[in-house]
């Protein structure tokens, strides 16, 4: 389950939930592994004054409890057909709108879907991190700032070995398997043409430092400011 922190004490949190206004949509994308999640928690961390939920696409994966469990090792997650966009979108329009939603909770040893424990409400900016953040149009059009996460494969395919061992019960064999079967063609086929879609493309193997001062100056003027 990805963060939810409620940064700082809500500028707006009298305002009722009618007059509620627009929260602002951050998209940030990029490959498995760029640091989407480690920049997304950097830039709420800084986001102080401001009511910031970061939600993961990855929640959002389709529920394949319906699969007998060798059909779902063989699904391509990394298709963007993997991800359920209209469930991510109503309750990204609800969130906008200040209203109250649970967020799905996926497990990636099962690959299924369960009712998640992270309830989101009137959130004033809203950041969501997925390999396919800046894919769907509809995502795109209703979104503020949207980042790319740019990180070299080898890079990326170190650090998800780690990862996926670590924390998805996989083995090192499975991990190079799906790596050369799915999760590498589809970047190249689907993830890596949405950095055209980017208004900031951000080095994912430095430090995120400097990035993360002209970011924060950025969208306090912006968000503080509107
Ligand atoms: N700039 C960076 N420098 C070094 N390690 C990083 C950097 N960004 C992310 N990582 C590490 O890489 C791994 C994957 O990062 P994460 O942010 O979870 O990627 P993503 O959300 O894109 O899958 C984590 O172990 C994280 O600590
Ligand atoms: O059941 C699943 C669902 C997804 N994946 C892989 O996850 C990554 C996306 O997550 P990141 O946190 O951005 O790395 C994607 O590349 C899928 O291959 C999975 O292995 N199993």
């Amino acid at each position: 389950m990805k963060e939810y922190t409620d940064f700082a004490k809500s500028r707006r949190e009298n305002t009722s939930a009618e007059s509620f206004h627009k929260a602002n949509l951050i998209l940030i994308g990029g490959g498995s592994c760029s640091g989407k999640t480690t920049i997304a928690l950097a830039i709420g961390r800084r986001l102080t004054g401001l009511k910031t939920v970061i939600i993961s696409q990855d929640s959002y994966y389709k529920d394949l409890s319906y699969l007998p469990w060798q059909e779902r090792t063989k699904v391509n997650f990394d298709h963007p057909d993997a991800i359920d966009i209209d469930f991510l979108l109503s309750d990204l329009k609800k969130m906008m709108a200040g209203k109250p939603v649970n967020v799905p909770a996926y497990d990636f040893v099962t690959h299924t879907r369960q009712e998640g424990n992270l309830c989101v409400a009137n959130a004033e900016v809203i950041i969501l991190e997925g390999i396919f953040a800046l894919y769907y149009p509809e995502l795109l059009q209703m979104s503020d700032l949207k980042i790319y996460l740019d990180s070299d494969a080898d890079i990326r395919l170190a650090r998800r070995l780690q990862r996926d061992i670590l924390e998805r019960g996989r083995s090192v064999e499975s991990v190079l398997n799906q790596y050369l079967e799915t999760v590498k063609p589809s970047h190249q086929a689907f993830i890596e043409p949405t950095k055209k879609n980017a208004d900031i493309i951000i080095p994912g193997e430095k430090e995120f430092d400097k990035v993360l001062i002209m970011l924060n100056g950025y969208l306090q003027h912006e968000l503080l400011s509107s």
